[in-house]
Formats: C-alpha cells, sequence, structure tokens
C-alpha cells in the first residue's frame, strides 16, 4: 500500500511558504511536546507548532498513535503540556484540567468523537445546548436560543425538551456540535467528530461543521482519518507522522504534489470505493528515521 521510502528518495525541493488561507491567526500554537510516563517517556508530540486562522478549517491526519489526539488536548489545554505555548486571540491558553478548563476557557470548545459520552443522558438537549449559550453569555458574548440552534444543526427545534437517548447518532453529534458552537469559541478543535457516525450521515455532518464554523468565523481543527471528507472540507492539511507535523499546506496543494514520502502513502492509501484500502502502515525502522529527516524540506512551503 505505502510507496517503497529509501534514503535517496526522500530529498525533496525547496517549497515556498503557504500563506494562511483565512484572516488573522485566531490559534497559535508552538513547540509543543507532550510526554506520558517516566523511565523511558514516550515522546506522543515532538514540537509542533501551528495557526488556525479566524474562518479557516485545518485538518491534523496521520496514521493511528501518531499524536493527533494528544496535540489536540494540549491545544485545548486539557493534556499537560512539557513544552510549548498556545495564544487564542493573543491570550495563553494554560493547561488545566476538564473542569476548570471549561469555565475558564470557554473560547475554545472541543467536539469529540463518542457524543453518548460528551452529552449527559439526564439531561434535555436543550438544557445541554443552554449551557454552550451560557458560556457566550459569561464572555460577554451575544446569547442565542438553544431551540433555534437545533434547527441550524438540521433537527426539530421542538425537540429541544428531549433527551439524548431519543436521537440517533448522528443527531447527537449534531447536538454536541450545537451546544459547542452556541458557546460562540474562537476556536473548536474537533477529534474524530464523525468516525463514531454511521457513513451516511458522516459527509453531511462534517459539512455541517464547516458551515456553521466558517459562518460563525471561528477556527477549526479538525482531526479526521477520513481523507476524503478533509479534502473536501478542509482549507489546510496538517500531516503528522509519529509526533511531529512532516507536512502541511493548502489542502489541493498537499493533494495534487504532496511533497513528504509519507504524505504521498498517505494519500495513495485513500480508501477505494469498494471500501478496500487503509492507512498506511508504518514503515520498517530504517525507513522511519528517512521520513523524520526529510521533515524540514516538506516544511518548507508551509509554516503557519
Ligand atoms: N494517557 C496516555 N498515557 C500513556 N500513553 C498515551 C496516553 N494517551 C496517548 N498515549 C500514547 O501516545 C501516543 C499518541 O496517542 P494519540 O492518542 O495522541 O494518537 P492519535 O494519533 O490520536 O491516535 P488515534 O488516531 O488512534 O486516536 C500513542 O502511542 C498512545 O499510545
Amino acid at each position: 500500500m505505502s510507496e517503497h521510502v529509501t534514503s535517496e528518495s526522500v530529498s525533496q525541493p525547496e517549497r515556498e511558504r503557504e500563506p494562511l488561507s483565512g484572516g488573522r491567526p485566531v490559534l497559535e500554537a508552538e513547540g509543543i511536546v507532550v510526554e506520558y510516563g517516566r523511565r523511558p517517556a514516550l515522546r506522543a508530540v515532538d514540537g509542533v507548532g501551528l495557526a488556525v486562522a479566524a474562518g479557516e478549517v485545518v485538518a491534523l491526519v496521520g496514521e493511528s498513535g501518531c499524536g493527533k489526539s494528544s496535540l489536540a488536548r494540549a491545544i485545548v489545554g486539557i493534556e499537560k503540556r512539557k513544552a510549548g505555548v498556545v495564544r487564542l486571540n493573543g491570550d495563553d491558553v494554560p493547561t488545566l484540567g476538564l473542569r476548570r478548563r471549561s469555565a475558564a476557557m470557554t473560547g475554545m470548545q472541543m467536539v469529540f468523537q463518542d457524543p453518548n459520552s460528551s452529552l449527559n443522558p439526564r439531561r434535555r438537549v436543550g438544557d445541554q445546548i443552554g449551557d454552550g449559550v451560557r458560556a457566550a453569555l459569561a464572555r460577554g458574548d451575544r446569547g442565542s436560543d438553544p431551540a433555534d440552534w437545533l434547527r441550524r444543526v438540521g433537527l426539530d427545534p421542538a425537540m429541544v425538551s428531549r433527551f439524548p437517548h431519543e436521537f440517533s447518532g448522528g443527531q447527537k453529534q449534531r447536538i454536541a456540535i450545537a451546544r459547542a458552537l452556541a458557546a460562540r469559541p474562537g476556536m473548536l478543535v474537533a477529534d474524530e467528530p464523525i468516525s463514531a457516525l454511521d457513513a451516511s450521515t458522516q459527509t453531511s455532518v462534517a459539512a455541517l461543521m464547516r458551515s456553521l464554523s466558517v459562518e460563525a468565523g471561528a477556527g477549526m481543527l479538525f482531526i479526521s482519518h477520513d481523507l476524503s471528507v478533509v479534502r473536501r472540507i478542509a482549507d489546510r492539511v496538517l500531516v503528522m507522522y509519529q509526533g511531529r507535523v512532516v507536512e502541511s499546506g493548502v489542502t489541493e496543494t498537499v493533494w495534487q504534489n504532496p511533497l513528504h514520502p509519507y504524505t504521498r502513502a498517505l494519500l495513495a492509501a485513500i480508501p477505494l470505493p469498494d471500501g478496500a484500502g487503509r492507512l498506511p502502515v508504518a514503515p520498517a525502522e530504517t525507513d522511519r528515521a528517512a521520513w523524520l529527516d526529510d521533515v524540514p524540506a516538506a516544511l518548507e512551503r508551509t509554516t503557519v
């Protein structure tokens, strides 16, 4: 599935830097390092920097275990950073526990993979969307009507007093998205928000996330294994491999002309219409070193 990589084949042409495709940066992260355990520590994120502009969708892709979730959690501030800084609209984002973070950092909202664990089964969906509305009000932003949010995510506003179990998985994820956006965040971080959904609803939920976040002027970091959805909704893409961003750029540019061998392997493994094909398996140990050595050239065009 993945192409053969040798030390000769990894040298890349120098590329120009791509501008941000949106406006001003809402999120800036520099030198993020996340480690787990001790002696030896596992370095899950190894010095990643990125920026996301207001109204821009940036996708984060890479094989399982490459550090995407760790990076997302470090950005939001619910994972401890060993090093690095994160700024939201110029203000430092501290690392806090989940509960303290929700109170302090409503300017950045996260959408998780499983809406069953992110929604409270015992609270009416309108009340849960109301949490988002109250967060916006607490920051001095405009309020909004939870029922109207249901309408905006394609659900019947009359369902506002129902409980989560009365909705399908895709509908629950729409409710989680409504709650996040009702907080009027500057930045939405979505960690595999469509992978737990039926294939039939994945694309529509992803497209909805894009249209609502763009409309709200929020930036979005969108983590997904589904490269066809990524191509469709992301302005830019970051390719992560073994804790580092090995390539980034405007989505279509990366698709048409991937510079890094790992990106080429990743794109070559896009699932075929019949469902065959998967993300590439990791290369042999010798090739791993070569892939990581190749990072600077592929990042030349891309530093954000
Ligand atoms: N809480 C933790 N404690 C110890 N190791 C962890 C923890 N969370 C993640 N890891 C490890 O860190 C590495 C990166 O994991 P992470 O979940 O960030 O990857 P990922 O790219 O999001 O994977 P996936 O696509 O499968 O969700 C993996 O080796 C993982 O086993």
